[in-house]
């Protein structure tokens, strides 16, 4: 890659390495008065203005790099930009000079992520997307107020609803009861697999939609206490589950292009912008109809036991005003549906294309599920110790979500460098997970380095992979994330061998880091 294409395409990088969580408007200022605590440290730092970058020009900054190629640029070239970042200047690099947001500053040192992960402080802030902060703020002000959600959301009012939510979501008791659930509806995904699959027994070539579908099916029956029938074959256009995922991939598809071309709906209403809202729109009328189902179901019933209520119960249980639960609902499926999405399609595509390892993922699931109808049971799914390994393997040569970030509520010393507060710092977990300083041969997919009981000594900084992120503002919907992707690999793995008889896909961020192309997918039943 050019070193032009290099600087030429910088403004737009925080947008893929933060894929959901986009930069504010109101990040602090550079200028204000620091409450660093640590005088003396900063007194001995080298200044900020010598970390290593690509040179902004006079006025003009970084920014008019981007200018000619508008809408042209290929944004699959992110990923391997962060690489040549590190290559070209080494563990810390800036991007100044960027017209109208904070420098991007770049990370690679899991010492010095972990440290900044460790003084985030009890609000940290992590830039967000603009577009849902301009609907979440602007655009439906009435309807949010001040219960804005998390994403997107920062300081006190994030706080206090995420301190309303955590406890049920990150609950492994809340997250047990929807085992049965999600493998119901893994089961009748599998099932449509095998109506699907050609006489090459293949999936069709846009079997990536499927799994968006059978995603949204998921989140639907944990966010929202529903069925929302997104997998039936043959859905009329007009039909709820329909106008859901049409809804789904327009607000999510169209995220990236009204943040990768230039912004003018930040201005004035452009057709994409508008369709957005429309979208929007209709995702919290679906939330809200849900929602008051599960109310008035809550208030005819008996509750003797918190254990007994779902999560949505849960919520409506201990926040009487709905909003939360619908906020929550709208925010879990926002950013739920594209992130399991994708690492499900790099995770079977993974298997497909490695034999060996996928052989020693089904003999872990025949040893533990000799009946391959046997019901998953969390202490079955706390056993299946290579099938986690291998989605850990995947997730660190193939972070779905190529990177972190938090804008600095303190100056800060990193790599030596006084960081002003205001800064944004990016942690490129694509590229810190395989950095041979932090983990052992880092260039070989070896599920067994997450193995505790391997036999081998692994080298593994713990902050070399953080694929959910990190600290209080940890993904939210982890936990529900490894439970689908358990239970869809536990069922398919145990009764059908996957294989991919194409050239190989390239990993390319559209949204996410994923496998570029059709995944057509072998799928051959397994002798029982
Ligand atoms: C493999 C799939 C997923 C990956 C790789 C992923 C990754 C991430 C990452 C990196 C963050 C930022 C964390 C931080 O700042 O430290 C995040 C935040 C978040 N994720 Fe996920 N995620 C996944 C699935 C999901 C699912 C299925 C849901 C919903 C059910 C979800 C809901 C959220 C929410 C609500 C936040 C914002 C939390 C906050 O700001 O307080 N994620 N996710």
């Amino acid at each position: 890659m050019s070193k032009k294409l290099l600087t030429d395409s910088v403004t737009n990088l925080n947008k893929f390495f933060i894929p959901i969580i986009r930069h504010s408007t109101s990040a602090l200022s550079s200028t204000e008065e620091s409450t660093c605590p640590h005088i003396h440290e900063i007194q001995n730092a080298k200044p900020y203005s010598e970390i290593p970058g690509p040179k902004p020009l006079p006025i003009l900054g970084n920014t008019w790099r981007l200018l000619p190629i508008i809408g042209q640029y290929d944004i699959s070239d992110v990923a391997k930009l962060s690489q040549l970042f590190y290559e070209q200047y080494g563990k810390i690099m800036k991007l100044s000079g960027l017209v109208g947001r904070p420098d991007l500053l770049f990370v690679y040192d899991p010492d010095e992520i972990e440290k900044i992960y460790r003084n985030e402080g009890p609000t940290p802030f992590r830039p967000s997307m603009p577009c849902l902060v301009k609907y979440k703020s602007e655009v439906r002000k009435e309807f949010f107020g001040d219960v804005g959600g998390v994403v997107g959301v920062h300081g006190e009012p994030w706080k206090n609803f995420r301190s309303k939510v955590q406890r049920p979501i990150l609950q492994l008791s809340t997250v047990k009861k929807y085992i049965g659930p999600i493998e119901d509806v893994t089961n009748y995904f599998i099932k449509r697999m095998l109506e699907m699959k050609d006489d090459k027994n293949e999936m069709p070539a846009d079997f990536d939609n499927e799994i968006h579908k059978w995603s949204l099916e998921c989140i639907g029956r944990v966010s929202l206490d529903a069925r929302l029938g997104c997998l039936d074959p043959d859905l009329p256009p007009d039909s709820e589950p329909q106008k859901i995922i049409d809804a789904a991939k327009y607000a999510l598809r169209n995220v990236a292009i009204l943040e990768l071309k230039f912004p003018f709906w930040r201005y004035f209403p452009t057709s994409v912008w508008t369709n957005y809202v429309k979208n929007m729109d209709y995702f919290i009328e679906v939330c809200m109809k849900h929602i008051d189902a599960a109310m008035e179901r809550l208030q005819s019933k008996t509750v003797t036991n918190e254990s007994d209520l779902s999560l949505v119960e849960r919520i409506l249980a201990s926040e009487p005003d709905p909003k939360t639960a619908y906020i929550l609902a709208l925010d879990l499926i926002l950013v739920g549906i594209d992130t399991i999405s994708m690492a499900v399609c790099s995770i079977l595509y993974q298997l497909s294309i490695r034999p060996e390892e996928q052989e020693k993922m089904y003999e872990e699931l025949k040893r533990l599920m000799p009946d391959p109808e046997t019901p998953l049971t969390s202490s079955l799914l706390n056993e299946m110790s290579y099938l986690k390994s291998f989605v850990k393997e995947v997730l660190r040569m193939y972070s779905t979500v190529i990177g972190n970030g938090r804008t600095l509520q303190q100056d800060t010393i990193i790599q030596g460098y006084h960081v002003p507060k205001g800064i944004q710092v990016v942690f490129p977990t694509l590229v810190t997970g395989s950095m041979a300083e932090f983990v052992s041969e880092p260039e070989k997919f070896l599920p067994e380095r997450w193995m505790k009981h391997s036999g081998e000594n692994f080298k593994l900084h713990p902050y070399a992979s953080l694929p959910y992120g990190h600290g209080a503002r940890m993904c939210l919907g982890r936990r529900f994330a490894d439970l689908e992707i358990q239970v869809l690999l536990a069922k398919l793995i145990r009764s059908f061998k996957l294989e991919y008889h194409y050239d190989p896909l390239e990993y390319k961020v559209t949204f996410m880091y994923a496998p570029e192309g059709d995944l057509k997918l072998r799928m051959l039943p397994r002798k029982q």
